[in-house]
């Protein structure tokens, strides 16, 4: 069964209320492709109206992090739960801005995967070198340490469930997107480790997306990869661009 592309944008920390709803406005007609799954990654602040703005739309919507409790004393932290009743579908979880700024470790992203899955929500969980491991030529060896503990725990339904994003660190938001055949590379990898951990079936089910400087001149060669099902798409994302990368056929 092939597998259905998703393409997510991820916009950090960037847009005002308002301003994202002006954003989803300009993009609706733009994102319109039933072929692929098409998500906004916002922050928080802005789940509630984007929600609102995209319904009857294709547009499904995530967040950027969430934490692994439910409710409690976490001053400035958001729940899964809350995630769900806001209409949320999808969560970033443990992008490498979030590693290298908030020291998320992989413990941390894995204790955040069960619940996402607990409450129904489906994980983008991130992962990728950076450029002084990639010169070091240890990338495989700190991916694979990412996913399988990332994983941990996970049942093999819910390994195929879930979205990997092999973002390169030295990729994003660079301008220096990884080539075709470096990106491929590592996830082809990425689905040799999950077979390992899983079986061949889960490995062939689970949807490994490409992330780090992804254009609309790059997007169409990237996705055509054997191994590349979508994008997570960050600066690109903000733009009208972003629905060329939709529609990158
Ligand atoms: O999550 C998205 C990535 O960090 C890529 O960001 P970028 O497309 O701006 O390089």
């Amino acid at each position: 069964m092939a597998r259905k592309k998703i393409i997510a944008g991820n916009w950090k920390m960037n847009m005002t209320p308002s301003e994202a709803v002006k954003l989803v406005e300009t993009l609706k007609p733009l994102v319109k492709n039933d072929e692929v799954d098409v998500v906004f990654c916002v922050p928080a602040i802005d789940i509630v109206p984007v929600v609102e703005a995209a319904k009857g739309t294709n547009i499904q919507v995530g967040a950027e992090n969430m934490y692994f409790e439910e409710k409690g004393a976490y001053t400035g932290e958001i729940s899964p739960n809350m995630l769900v009743d806001a209409g949320v579908k999808y969560v970033v979880l443990g992008h490498s801005e979030r590693r290298g700024y908030f020291g998320e470790t992989d413990a941390d992203i894995n204790k955040k995967m069960h619940k996402a899955f607990e409450h129904g929500l489906t994980p983008i969980m991130c992962c990728g070198e950076s450029l002084e491991q990639r010169e070091q030529g240890v990338t495989m060896d700190f991916i694979r340490q990412q996913v399988k503990i990332g994983f941990q725990g996970l049942t093999a339904d819910q390994a195929k469930a879930a979205v990997i994003a092999y973002e390169p660190i030295w990729a994003i938001g660079t301008g220096k997107t990884a080539t075709t055949e470096q990106a491929q590379e590592v996830c082809s990898k990425i689905r040799e480790c999950i077979a390992e951990v899983y079986d061949d079936a889960t490995a062939a089910e689970i949807r490994i997306q490409y992330g780090g400087s992804v254009n609309s001149k790059t997007a169409a060669d990237l996705f055509a990869q054997a191994d590349i099902d979508g994008g997570l798409v960050g600066g690109a994302s903000l733009k009208e661009e972003f629905g060329q990368i939709v529609n990158y056929k």
